[in-house]
């Protein structure tokens, strides 16, 4: 493979997507996220965000447009903002599905899911089953499954509402590593103070259409702000 078709994780040319095939609910949104690169989706309430993510998902019904995803294994993984899971799988059950349903040995997979567990701090729930956890704890099994994969691209949606401070830190340091590895990482949020420190990018969406794209420099060229403005005050000037 050459260098150019490695230069990037995820490229998304959306003419248009919508839940009516006459209905366009997204128009015109261009994004691409290279690898090591995390770029924040941003956007008020109604925006198009998930609406966005589904899209990159193959989950809209009406789209005109491309979505090409890129990297060594083209494999990506999917954070839900709501956690997903078996009632009757414990933990450890749901972690070894994952593992066997995308190929990863036994001997990767224990290892790599105790220290996760361990980072986690869900070892002592190894055998629990999850619908007897909290929303948070829910999440963190999401999470695990996601870094468990060590997929191209991580597609995050809203990953700080339900992780307490340790845990929020702890997932920014492993995402980190995966930064460092080569992932890509597009993750969308509300929480604009954690964003503005940690993304390199942003993509800023409203009602639909991309509002400003790029650095927090560009941002702030887009949205007339000056140069010391925060991205919150970026948003408030655009949305
Ligand atoms: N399943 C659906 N069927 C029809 N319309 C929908 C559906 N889901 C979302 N919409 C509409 O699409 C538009 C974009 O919604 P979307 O969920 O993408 O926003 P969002 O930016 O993710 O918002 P939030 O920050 O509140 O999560 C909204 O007008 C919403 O009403």
């Amino acid at each position: 493979m050459g260098d150019k078709e490695n230069a990037y994780v995820l490229q998304a040319a959306i003419a248009k997507a919508g839940y009516e095939a006459e209905k366009a609910t997204i128009r015109d949104i261009h994004l691409k996220v290279a690898p090591g690169e995390l770029v924040g989706l941003i956007g008020p309430n109604g925006a198009g965000k998930s609406t966005t993510v589904k899209t990159i998902m193959g989950l809209m019904p009406n789209v005109t447009g491309k979505v090409e995803i890129g990297g060594r294994h083209k494999r990506y993984a999917y954070v839900p903002e709501q956690p997903v899971y078996y009632e009757y799988f414990t933990l450890w059950e749901h972690l070894r599905l994952a593992a066997s349903v995308f190929g990863i040995t036994e001997a990767q997979f224990a290892s790599k899911a105790e220290r996760l567990l361990e980072q986690f701090r869900l070892t002592e729930e190894k055998h629990h089953y999850p619908m007897s956890f909290s929303k948070g704890m829910q999440q963190k099994l999401m999470l695990i499954i996601a870094f468990l994969l060590e997929p191209d691209i991580y597609i995050v949606d809203e990953p700080f509402v339900g992780l307490d401070p340790r845990a929020t830190s702890d997932f920014l340091s492993l995402l980190q590593g995966e930064l460092d590895r080569g992932a890509g990482v597009l993750m969308s949020t509300h929480v604009l103070d954690t964003a503005e420190r940690i993304c390199r990018s942003f993509v800023l969406i409203n009602q639909g259409s991309i509002v400003a794209q790029g650095s927090l420099d560009q941002v702030r060229r887009d949205a007339g702000c000056a140069e010391d403005a925060t991205l919150s005050q970026c948003f408030l000037a655009l949305t």
